[in-house]
Parts: structure tokens; C-alpha cells; sequence
């Protein structure tokens, strides 16, 4: 195995650590569905400029545990999160934090595009016109950046008063990225978010991935280990609720430690 300098290191967007900069810490989170307990003890950390990738079978807690890092199982009936996690050294995982609020630093980018039944343009400004964001010429200039930063303006600067459902998937994913991107949240999560689009707008969705992550920090759940591999900066294996092995993206898929996640790599599973 060759050794990577740490200047190399520096150089390169994925497979190694670069910063050493926590935006978002969980501490012994433990989920709950009911009497199911779905995911324990789960301590992490998330770095600034960073992507982490969350693999491991189905079924093994990863969604589980990355809507709880917007606090997002709230939505679902039944479901109990233990534990702190820390946005900025503040515990948020309370019954005062302000959702509304939280969602804006911390936004979500889902398995199937989901645009709102409304134009381009509309998707866009919709939610910071509900956070009190005025003017046409602001406006205006936001749905240029965001588009811009989501890799999409060029395709769309012409039609951006049609309906969001004439763009195709691959377009609709990154008309959701551009909609997250438009409220500068701190950190993204990513739950599949290239399991409903064909490989080109897959590499086109990783490349966005690794522009905009400057700044903030991107959690990324996939099933797709090339992707992770390609991707990420860091990558922490689940097992059957457990998070049984987190490290360097590169260390993780070159020299796995536990065996389940060797087995995992090498396909003895899925
Ligand atoms: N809304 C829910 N209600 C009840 N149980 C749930 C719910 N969501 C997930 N679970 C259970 O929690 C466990 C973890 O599921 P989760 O979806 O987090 O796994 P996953 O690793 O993301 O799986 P996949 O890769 O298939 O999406 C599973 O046993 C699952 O059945």
C-alpha cells in the first residue's frame, strides 16, 4: 500500500480527512420505533467541507439515523430519539428547538425528487419568501445563484416560469438541491439521493456534491460503495443498528477492521 503525504491529502476532495472543523456531533443517539429499537448508541462527528458517507445492508439504521440529524423522526408517529446532537456545540435534540429554524441550517435532500407543484422559479424562492426574503431583484439573484451552484441554470435561465415537473429526474434532483442550497444551510443531508437517476445524472449529482460542500458539511446515505468511495471524505459503516466502524474514506474500503464490514465490502452480503 502506498502512503499518502499529508500535502497529497490536502489536494485531494475525497477519500481523506481535511478538517478537523465539527459543524454537527451526535452523542449516543439512540432511536426508537415503538418498542424497536432501531438504531444504538450512535456517537459521530461531521466535518466542515467535508462528506461523509453512511453505508451499510438494508435495514441496518443509516436513514434511521441521518433524519435524526435534523430531528426529521419527529415526523413520524411512534418514533423517539435519545441522546444529544449538537449543531454548533448546542444540543438541539429538545422539545424548545425550533424545527422551522433548524431545517433552514440543516437541509435535506430525499431518495425521489421532489419538487413543489409550482415553476422553477417558485421552488426556488418559495421557502425563503416564507422566511420574510423580499424584492424581485434579491430574488431574482438567488434563483441565479442557487441554480448556478446546482449545476442547472445554464439548462433552465430560459423556462424558469414552467412547471418543475417538465425537467427531467436527473434535473427535478438538482432543482431540489438548488431549493435546499438557496436557504445557505450549514449542512446538507443527502438520504440516496442518486437511487431513482441513471449513472450520468448520478456523476452529475457527485460533482455537485463536491462543489458545494465547501463551507459546510454533506452527510450522504448510499447503497452505492463506488459512490461513497468516489465521494466522500469519510465513511461510517451500520450494521443492524450498530455503528460498528467509522473512519477515513480510504482506510474504510482499503483496510477494513471488523469482518462484517469486510464482508459487506466484498459482497457476502447486501
Ligand atoms: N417509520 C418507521 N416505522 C417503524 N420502523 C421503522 C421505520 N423506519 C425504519 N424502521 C425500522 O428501523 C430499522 C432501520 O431502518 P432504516 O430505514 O433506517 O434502515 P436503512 O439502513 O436506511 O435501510 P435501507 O438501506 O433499506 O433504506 C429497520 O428495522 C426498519 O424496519
Amino acid at each position: 500500500m502506498t502512503s499518502v503525504s499529508s500535502s497529497e491529502k490536502r489536494n485531494r476532495v475525497s477519500g481523506f480527512a481535511i478538517s478537523d472543523e465539527v459543524v454537527l456531533e451526535t452523542k449516543d443517539v439512540n432511536v426508537y420505533y415503538g418498542n424497536h429499537h432501531a438504531l444504538h448508541d450512535t456517537s459521530l462527528a461531521f466535518h466542515k467541507d467535508e462528506i461523509t458517507a453512511l453505508i451499510g445492508p438494508s435495514g441496518c439504521g443509516k436513514s434511521t439515523f441521518l433524519r435524526s440529524l435534523n430531528l426529521m423522526n419527529r415526523e413520524i408517529r411512534g418514533c423517539r430519539v435519545d441522546g444529544e446532537i449538537e449543531y454548533r456545540g448546542h444540543n438541539i435534540n429538545t422539545p424548545s428547538e425550533n424545527l422551522y429554524e433548524l431545517r433552514k441550517s440543516i437541509g435535506m435532500v430525499f431518495q425521489q425528487p421532489n419538487p413543489f407543484h409550482m415553476s422553477i422559479y417558485d421552488n426556488i424562492t418559495f421557502a425563503p419568501r416564507r422566511h420574510g426574503v423580499r424584492g424581485k431583484d434579491v430574488l431574482d439573484q438567488m434563483v441565479e445563484e442557487s441554480l448556478r451552484g446546482a449545476a442547472l441554470w445554464d439548462e433552465v435561465k430560459d423556462k424558469l416560469d414552467k412547471s418543475a415537473f417538465a425537467l427531467s429526474g436527473g434535473q427535478q434532483q438538482r432543482l431540489c438541491i438548488a431549493r435546499t442550497l438557496a436557504m445557505h444551510p450549514d449542512v446538507i443531508l443527502f438520504d440516496e439521493p442518486c437511487s431513482a437517476l441513471d449513472p450520468i445524472s448520478t456523476l452529475a449529482i457527485e460533482d455537485l456534491m463536491r462543489n458545494v460542500v465547501k463551507g459546510r458539511a454533506i452527510v450522504i446515505v448510499t447503497h452505492n460503495m463506488e459512490q461513497a468511495s468516489r465521494v466522500s471524505n469519510r465513511t461510517a459503516f451500520f450494521y443492524m443498528g450498530d455503528m460498528v466502524e467509522y473512519g477515513e474514506t480510504e482506510q474504510i474500503f482499503q483496510r477494513p477492521n471488523d469482518a462484517r464490514l469486510n464482508d459487506y465490502l466484498t459482497g457476502m452480503f447486501s
